[in-house]
């Protein structure tokens, strides 16, 4: 069975307004939260796609709670850890442009690491972990490589999205696959990147120190996922961008959803750029039927490494 993992998730409360007043009084004109953090984003996109999944991670206070029940409400199993001070609150201002606020999460124990060491210790090789977003400030860079030195243990396939040092470090550890998006990427080489193609050479660095599949998203501007048998492009489909936010995180989702049923990787990216794109047209995540109406309009082309095209 698929689990997600979010060390850090968030209430996301979205604020839609013209624009925005620095320093004076803002009124909203519409506003709405949902229960976020990435491997949260994942699991609901996975429900929506029949797909089951289990949710762990760390919630505590009245946001953690509202969480917990919106999940349940949906039907998707859940395992945190409860901790003792609030999940956090973070902030997306939508205007003409959109404006995230993402708060630091609350104190983990080392008793509370440690009953989350338990949870990821129970999954086996017929499961797979998908490790998402940032962790709580009071945990190491080294938080992501501990858990999957126990996934690798016991079998258990694993997803990583995340930056910086946390994703460099699982490489060695072959995640089934990294989704970076084209400004961590850049971030990672030091460098920047304009159009998909640029970005195959450093996909191919990331395969060699060990990711098995990376999914390189460029927002409107297309995607590209690299493994070490070949680099596929893609398009993305035209329409008005809602919210963006969990884009990357639906991308994961129909990924995975794609792949349980296919084994198919370039169809399972062709599924997870559409999955992406359907949330980015929508404000809240996608649902299947939105994802496959926009399928049609994905176009896939093979880049073979070894030359030809
Ligand atoms: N302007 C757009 N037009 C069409 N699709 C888009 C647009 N912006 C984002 N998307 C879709 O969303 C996917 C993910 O976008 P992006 O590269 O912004 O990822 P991300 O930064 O990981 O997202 P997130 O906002 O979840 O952190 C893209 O590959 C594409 O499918
Ligand atoms: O602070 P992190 O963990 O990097 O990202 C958290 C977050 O921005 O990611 C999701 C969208 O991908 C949102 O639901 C959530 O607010």
């Amino acid at each position: 069975m698929i689990h997600t993992l979010t060390l850090n998730p968030s209430v996301d409360y979205i604020l839609e307004l013209d624009e925005i007043i620095v320093g004076g009084l803002n009124r909203i004109q519409h506003d709405t939260k949902f229960p976020g953090g990435k491997g949260i984003n994942v699991s609901r996109v996975l429900n929506r796609m029949d797909v089951k999944s289990k949710a762990l991670g760390f919630a505590g206070g009245f946001t953690g709670e509202y969480i917990v029940d919106c999940l349940n409400k949906e039907n998707i199993q859940t395992d945190f850890v409860q901790v003792a001070d609030d999940t956090r609150i973070n902030v997306k201002i939508k205007t003409k442009t959109e404006t995230e606020i993402n708060a630091k999460g609350p104190a983990i124990s080392g008793r509370n690491f440690e009953d989350l060491k338990n949870k990821i210790r129970s999954l086996s090789e017929d499961d797979l972990l998908v490790l998402a977003g940032s962790i709580p400030s009071t945990l190491p860079e080294s938080t992501y490589e501990e858990l999957v030195r126990i996934c690798l243990e016991n079998g258990t396939a694993f997803v990583v999205d995340a930056e910086g040092e946390l994703l460099k470090k699982v490489l060695p550890y072959k995640p089934f696959l990294i989704k970076p998006n084209h400004h961590e990427l850049g971030d990672l080489f030091k460098t920047e990147f304009t159009s998909a193609k640029e970005v195959i050479p450093y996909g191919q660095k990331l395969v060699e120190m060990g990711a098995q599949n990376v999914i390189v998203s460029l927002a409107g501007k297309g995607a590209v996922l690299i493994s070490d048998e070949a680099a596929y492009i893609s398009s993305v489909p035209n329409g008005e961008v809602k919210s963006s936010v969990g884009a990357g995180d639906s991308m994961v989702a129909g990924f995975l959803a794609a792949y349980e049923k296919n084994k198919n990787i370039e169809k399972a990216f062709q599924y997870s750029v559409a999955s992406g794109s359907a949330t980015a047209f929508s404000l809240g995540l996608c649902t299947k039927e939105k994802a496959e109406e926009l399928l049609s309009q994905v176009s896939i082309e093979k880049v073979s490494l070894k030359g030809e095209i």
